[in-house]
């Protein structure tokens, strides 16, 4: 990171993710509520793009000289010469949104020259928005509209791990790895923000993904984890790089850095993801 972010920046980009993140969830929890849709897709849809306009607006506003990466807008090259570049998510678990449940979220982040740098995981349906710094030396995190505490990484693990996955996109390797780690129960829910909130409000303990996910989809969730000193990785161990020509990044894992070494082992051992 060549250029260094002033702490009244600092302030101001985190309250303004928090605050974008919070509004744009009361609009779809509101949209939800008014029954209006009976298409769930539709309902979907319609959530989808009054969340992102609402981003969109506010940040090009507030913000011309960012880049931005948006689920859903075109995306545009120009960001790739941004030493700032907000990532959003407008609907993560878009299709547990459409289902009514509750685990579903929206992502506002903030890159550095593709460093994480403020993040914000609203979670509507809960009412609370988790936030976090992960610059280095700068790390804080919290949550609002709840007065539960959230847990730092190096937390005491429990005996038996709690591991989020995918409900939707559930892969056949996930069986085989869980086995293999031993001690690990399964907890299935939606959105990476929601199942990231999990670990941190202490109903799970790691978190493992390979296929499928984009910067949008990890981005917040991982500033958040690495502001509590949570350890953040792809399968092989690399930190993600974000603000990339392809979005798409695919792997995540979410752990206590205390099991890191024994989660990288295990996932990497031939046969339990490759096989
Ligand atoms: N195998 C896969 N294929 C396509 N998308 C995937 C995927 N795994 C995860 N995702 C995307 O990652 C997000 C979280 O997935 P999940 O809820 O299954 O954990 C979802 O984003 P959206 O809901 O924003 O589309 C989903 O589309
Ligand atoms: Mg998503």
């Amino acid at each position: 990171m060549s250029q260094q972010l002033s702490d009244a920046q600092l302030e101001a980009d985190l309250a303004f993710a928090i605050q974008t993140a919070r509004e744009a969830g009361e609009r779809i929890a509101g949209l939800r509520e008014t029954g209006r849709w009976t298409d769930p897709v539709i309902m979907g849809d319609v959530a989808d793009q009054a969340a992102d306009g609402y981003l969109q607006g506010y940040l090009r506003g507030r913000y011309p000289d960012d880049g931005i990466l948006s689920e859903e807008t075109a995306d545009s090259e120009a960001r790739l010469a941004c030493w700032r570049t907000w990532i959003v998510d407008p609907l993560d678990g878009t299709k547990e949104y459409r289902t009514d449940r509750d685990d579903y979220a929206v992502h506002v982040a903030m890159t550095l020259d593709g460093v994480p740098a403020v993040g914000a995981v609203a979670l509507p349906a809960l009412g609370s928005v988790l936030w976090g710094v992960s610059l280095p030396g700068r790390e804080r995190g919290g949550i609002e509209g709840s007065d539960a505490e959230l847990l730092r990484g190096d937390s005491p693990e429990p005996d038996t791990h709690r591991m989020v996955c995918s409900r939707s996109h559930t892969p056949a390797w996930i069986e085989r790895f869980v086995e293999a780690l031993g001690d690990t129960e399964l907890v299935r829910c939606g959105s990476v923000g929601f199942k990231a909130s999990r670990l941190l409000l202490g109903e799970a303990d790691l978190y493992v993904h390979k296929t499928g996910l984009k910067e949008w989809d990890t981005c917040a969730p991982e500033v958040i984890a690495r502001a509590l000193g949570w350890h953040v990785c792809r399968i092989d161990g690399s930190a993600q790089v974000y603000n990339q020509a392809d979005p798409r990044n695919d792997e995540l894992i979410i752990c206590r850095p205390a099991i890191a070494e024994r989660v990288l082992e295990t996932v990497q051992r031939p046969g339990i993801i490759d096989g």
